[in-house]
């Protein structure tokens, strides 16, 4: 496939755990993607975008030589990624909230860690040494760091290294493997991430659009539509209670002095506590309902 300068490309991870969050973030902005799985790119039929399906490792780099304009990746792979390069022609334009997980620092549990400075002389072994050196740098301390490429958890058994720096989300995986984490060194998550080269008013413009789709996908994801009815006098304390919304809007009920329709977007998630507290407040007949789409 040419690169086409009036199609906008995205990479995606092929195979992973971001591969079915990005695919779905791209299927609620409303692209549909003509292929299937196991092919390496995709036309997107209903939108001039194409599809890249690629290692998660080469997303940064692609986005950064504008081979494709935009890109999913995890916050901790683009953090090595622009601290390996010179001049890292890459931004985040939206976090994602999804994949998220830490780079810590673990050690054998029967280890008695007494702070950074245990690991002074030592050996760690990672897949992320740029981001692994630097915390090292930022604590003052001096210590060999081993690359990994992944099962970065065998170093100490293997003697290859007695500390590792590794993702961790449960911790199950370090403790199947007798480790325990001493230092949080990274937190991350999904980002999606845009070339900041030149890329032409077409591109652009397309890129805009796909942006604000994404975004409005982001925002609709907790976001409810609240109705609900109430008197005047509880109306203040309401609209403090609903969550994220702002300027809710207020309908009299027909035949009913004194009485009020609250209609309200909630940007943010209406639990079962939320709505108990609205009724405590003084709200009957309270409906919750999904937003389908957004565009503010
Ligand atoms: N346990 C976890 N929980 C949540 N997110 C994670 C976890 N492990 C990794 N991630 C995030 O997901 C990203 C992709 O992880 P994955 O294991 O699929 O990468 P990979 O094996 O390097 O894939 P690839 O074959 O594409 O190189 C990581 O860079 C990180 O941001
Ligand atoms: O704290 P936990 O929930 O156990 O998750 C941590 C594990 O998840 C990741 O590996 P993954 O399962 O993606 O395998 P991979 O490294 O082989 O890709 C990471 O490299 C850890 O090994
Ligand atoms: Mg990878």
């Amino acid at each position: 496939m040419l690169i086409d300068a009036d199609r906008l490309h995205i990479a995606i991870q092929k195979n992973g755990r971001l591969s079915d969050t990005s695919r779905e973030l791209l299927k609620d902005a409303g692209l549909r993607l003509q292929n299937g799985r196991n092919a390496l790119t995709a036309r997107v039929d209903n939108f001039p975008a194409d599809i890249m399906f690629v290692r998660d490792d080469d997303i940064p780099t692609f986005v950064a030589d504008g081979v494709c304009e935009f890109g999913i990746v995890g916050g901790n792979v683009l953090e090595e990624f622009r601290l390996a390069s010179a001049e890292p022609a890459v931004e985040v334009v939206a976090p994602l909230g999804t994949a998220r997980c830490s780079l810590k620092l673990a050690a054998p549990e029967s280890f008695d860690w007494q702070g950074p400075q245990s690991l002074a002389g030592q050996r760690i072994a990672t897949s992320y040494p740029r981001i692994t050196e630097r915390w090292l740098a930022d604590q003052g301390i001096a210590a060999t760091v081993v690359k990994m490429n992944g099962a970065v958890e065998l170093a100490p058994r293997l003697r290859i290294a007695p500390f590792i720096c590794d993702l961790v989300s449960t911790g199950a995986t370090l403790e199947a493997n007798g480790l325990r984490a001493v230092a949080d060194v990274f937190d991350s998550e999904a980002v999606l991430i845009r070339t900041t080269r030149e890329i032409g008013v077409t591109r652009s413009a397309l890129g805009e659009a796909l942006l604000s789709r994404i975004q409005g996908v982001l925002t609709t994801k907790d976001a409810k539509y609240i109705l609900l009815n109430a008197r005047s006098e509880s109306l203040p304390a309401i609209t403090r209670i609903l969550p994220g919304a702002e300027a809710p809007t207020i309908i009299p009920l027909h035949g009913r002095p004194g009485h009020f329709a609250v209609h309200a977007v909630c940007q943010e998630s209406v639990f079962w506590e939320t709505l108990e507290q609205l009724k405590a407040a003084g709200a009957s007949a309270i409906l919750v309902l999904p937003i389908e789409k957004m565009m503010l």
